[in-house]
């Protein structure tokens, strides 16, 4: 997330060795006064790299268990009559004859016999592993007859599947470790979830289960992984924590010897002793043995029969009662072939708890310990894991579409142009900007330079030292106004510097001005010229008059490129012709007064609809064509109205785009009273007509989306903005929020107040502090009730507060910004700006 607007870093052409980059990099540069990460930010990031990364071969872990869930039920559909015959009225084969027809039929000696009570299933004979193999062959035999039957269709299949999911058809020990390696960064993807989706109010079910059908775009995909997410959590840890067990061999051997059991045996392959003993082992007649067992294990309804391998040697039988908790829950039987005694009984009920809990883990993991239902959970988490890395990757990219405007200008900048030639030091281009239209410009600006061959540095001055100027010979500088005819909030403290120095340290330095500015304001471009101004008293000579920018005038813009052109010696592309994007056309669906028998002016709730997929952050602004109240765009002369700004009410989840207008009246007959843009919009618009609009990102005025208490300060149609703010928190749940709303009157001014009064309730809202000022008693406005409020706004500030003011320039904002100065004193103040924890979108 874009937290204050971004450094770059200073540039060089191409051909530059590393050297001469190093020795322009700002000796005495300020520090970069961010936030520093907050564990949030770091589970953020981690959690972010780890999803697009393991995340994503997770997939394969995923599909291939859910595939394995149901292997027996579809191996029996693929294979009908091989693993079940038809019940017959005769007694089945007891294991010992089957065993003698297999090892006659095949020539190998039977190791074990898996036999089912079920009537019908086919018994499964496993053969003594023959010299350098891990597992002997097995082959499932007919209950009645002893033949073999047909190999199962589709077993390789399964086989495959199974090498995939365990070890991700990588050598067997390399590839467990790997796949167990995946599983701990599914756990940790798990938990660095459930970590972020914390919600405010952890005991509402619903925040943490349902999902929000209302929402749209990156907060349905967001709500969707969310919510999902924690549905499935549950599962995937147990998943995990008992897949680790057969990935790690130390893992698995630990909690063995804690529960009990009896160390592995590792069998290299290709050893030879063992199993060459095994195949020669004498046939032992386990007739007695097998009716000994019966009548010891009533209600069996699996037995696996392990053969002796040498004379005198007990039958081992172990097997499942039809009672059992779940299917590894095996009692064990050893009796004597020779008069059919048992020599040892130990029933699953009497078999230590630790041996009793590692027989758990596998059928935990396969769901089994939980019947059908667990098997179907574990098969749907498994089969989820798609949606979250696609989810996820589609979060991931939109993230990275949002900054990509500005990082398309910064790397074709960084690329340099082909065939550039080192002209010595670079050329800064330096921008002080509010809302943005500075820095593109300027990085345009830097582009066309580095086309026509000339070596650039940009730089923010929010983050420059004067000093930092004498290192270059030329700089061209982008700098807009804001306040009343001020520096943009970034730039105050560069202009206090600036204006603390004194002598001529600049001389040498040329430098070329580009003011933005609006002529509404009485001081134009008044910034632009102060600092030009300044820059001359310090040394600095003009490269070329000023040029000042009306609202985008394309005939100033040129007198620019045209300036560029000169100082370069080759042509110039247009700049800013990007600033006069085309607008796009969206329709009127709504208007809604807010503030019906207020004493000011009609505060409208306008509902536009747009272009599918338009996309934007919180805090942006729609720049729209203003219309006459007869629906004509134009004035007097023709010319097209200047576009007017407002502030997005909505975000894209919502559906719809929203803005809050006061309409503007006026004494006399022109346009009817009304003002130009705010009367077709509250009045004169029919619903369903069309309004020119184009969207305006506003890096002065970026969301916080990350857990820090923000506090909303603002009056009027600023609540405009900072509801957008404050529901994109409520989307990311993101609580300790302090909104201070300033109207006048109670009964018919408490705009938004059933939004504002749940949000209230809900916990979104910590503090909600409505301030009316024409509603009698002491406190008049919200910078009055701020400044009551200084113990709990220095504790706020201290625990990393950012701070949003939206509304009127005049009055409010600079009455915050007095109180904010009084708390904080001007270094404090400064620290906040300089952070990015201060900002403004006041008009
Ligand atoms: C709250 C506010 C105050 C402004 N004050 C002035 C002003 O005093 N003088 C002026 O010429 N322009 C003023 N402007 C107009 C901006 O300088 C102009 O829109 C500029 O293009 C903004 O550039 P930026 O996006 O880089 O900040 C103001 C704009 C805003 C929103």
């Amino acid at each position: 997330m874009t937290t204050s607007p971004s450094l770059p870093l200073p540039r060089a052409s191409a051909d530059e060795t590393p050297d001469t980059i190093q020795q322009r990099q700002p000796a005495a540069a300020p520090p970069q006064r961010r936030w520093h990460w907050s564990w949030k930010q770091v589970w953020f990031q981690l959690h972010w790299f780890i999803g697009i990364t393991a995340g994503t071969v997770l997939v394969i872990i995923g599909l291939s268990g859910a595939t394995l869930a149901f292997k027996d039920e579809l191996l029996d559909v693929m294979n009908p009559g091989v693993r079940h015959v038809a019940v017959e009225s005769r007694a089945p084969l007891t294991p010992g004859q089957l065993s003698n027809i297999a090892a006659a039929e095949h020539g190998q000696r039977v190791a074990s016999i898996t036999m089912y009570a079920q009537a019908g299933a086919a018994p499964r004979l496993f053969f003594a592993p023959k010299n350098g193999q891990r597992r002997g062959e097995s082959v499932y035999v007919h209950p009645y007859t002893g033949a073999t039957q047909p190999a199962l269709a589709g077993a390789e299949f399964f086989e495959w599947t199974e090498s995939l999911h365990r070890w991700l058809l990588l050598p067997r020990d390399p590839g467990r470790q790997v796949a167990g390696a995946l599983a701990l960064c599914l756990l940790g993807l798990a938990l660095s979830g459930l970590y972020l989706r914390w919600p405010r109010r952890p005991l509402d079910w619903r925040t943490w289960l349902t999902f929000d059908p209302a929402l749209k775009g990156r907060s349905f995909l967001w709500n969707l992984h969310a919510v999902a997410g924690t549905w499935c959590l549950v599962v995937y840890v147990a998943l995990t924590l008992t897949g680790i067990y057969w990935s790690y061999d130390v893992v698995r051997d630990n909690i063995d010897a804690w529960a009990g059991k009896p160390p592995r045996v590792a069998q290299a392959p290709g050893k030879k002793g063992p199993a060459r003993q095994k195949q020669e082992a004498p046939a032992v007649d386990i007739g007695l043995a097998w009716t000994s067992f019966q009548q010891h294990a009533a209600g069996w309804t699996l037995a696996s029969v392990r053969l002796p391998t040498r004379p005198g040697e007990a039958v081992q039988f172990t097997w499942l009662a039809s009672d059992a908790p779940h299917e590894r829950a095996r009692s064990r039987l050893s009796i004597a072939p020779a008069d059919g005694a048992v020599t040892e009984n130990e029933p699953y009920s009497q078999q230590g708890l630790g041996s009793r809990l590692v027989n758990i883990i596998y059928p935990l993991h396969m769901g089994t310990y939980f019947g059908l239902p667990g098997r179907i959970i574990v098969t749907l988490a498994s089969l989820g894991l798609p949606l979250f890395a696609i989810t996820g990757w589609m979060l991931y990219l939109g993230r990275r579409k949002a900054k990509r405007a500005v990082q398309a200008q910064r790397a074709m900048l960084g690329a340099g142009a082909p065939g550039q030639a080192n002209t010595g030091l670079p050329t800064l281009v330096a921008y002080a900007s509010q809302s943005g239209q500075a820095e593109r410009l300027a990085l345009e600006s830097a582009r066309a330079l580095q086309q026509a061959g000339v070596a650039v540095d940009v730089q923010s001055l929010d983050r420059f030292d004067p000093a930092q100027l004498r290192q270059y010979e030329r700089a061209l500088i982008v700098a807009s106004t804001f306040g009343e005819g001020e520096a943009p909030d970034g730039t105050r403290r560069f202009a206090r510097l600036l204006q603390a120095t004194s002598g001529t340290p600049l001389a040498g330095l040329e430098v070329g001005m580009l003011a933005l500015g609006d002529r509404h304001y009485s001081a134009f471009c008044g910034f632009g010229h102060a600092l030009e101004r300044q820059l001359r008293a310090l040394g600095a000579t003009p490269l070329f008059p000023l040029i000042e920018v009306d609202k985008h005038d394309p005939a100033a813009l040129a007198d620019w490129s045209k300036a560029l052109a000169r100082c370069s010696g080759s042509a110039i592309d247009a700049i800013g012709v990007q600033e006069q994007a085309s607008y796009a056309e969206w329709r009127l669906a709504r208007r809604v007064l807010l503030n019906p028998g207020s004493l000011g002016g009609e505060l409208h709730e306008i509902t536009l609809t747009g272009p599918a997929g338009t996309d934007w952050e919180a805090g942006a602004l729609a720049e729209i064509i203003a219309c006459n109240a007869d629906g004509s765009d134009g004035d007097a002369h023709g010319a097209q109205h200047a576009p007017r700004s407002y502030s997005l009410a909505s975000l894209p989840s919502d559906g719809e785009l929203q803005l809050l207008v006061r309409q503007e009246r006026h004494a006399g007959g022109e346009n009817l009273g009304y003002g130009i843009c705010s009367g077709w919009l509250t009045r004169f618009a029919p619903l369903d007509s069309p309004i020119r609009l184009r969207l305006q990102a506003n890096p002065a005025f970026a969301p916080a989306l990350v857990d820090v208490p923000c506090i909303y300060i603002g009056n009027g149609s600023g609540l405009a903005g900072l509801r957008a703010h404050l529901r994109a928190r409520q989307r990311a749940g993101l609580a300790r929020n302090w909104l201070l709303f300033g109207e006048r009157q109670h009964a018919v001014d408490s705009i938004c107040g059933a939004e504002l009064d749940a949000w209230l309730a809900d916990g979104h809202l910590a503090r909600l502090d409505r301030v009316f000022s024409r509603d009698g008693g002491t406190q008049r406005y919200v910078q009055d009730r701020l400044r009551d409020q200084a113990g709990d706004l220095r504790d706020w500030l201290a625990q990393g507060a950012i701070v949003y003011v939206c509304g009127s320039l005049q009055g409010m904002a600079a009455g915050i910004d007095a109180v904010l100065q009084e708390v904080l004193g001007q270094e404090g103040l400064d620290a906040l700006l300089a952070a990015g924890r201060y900002r403004r979108d006041v008009y």
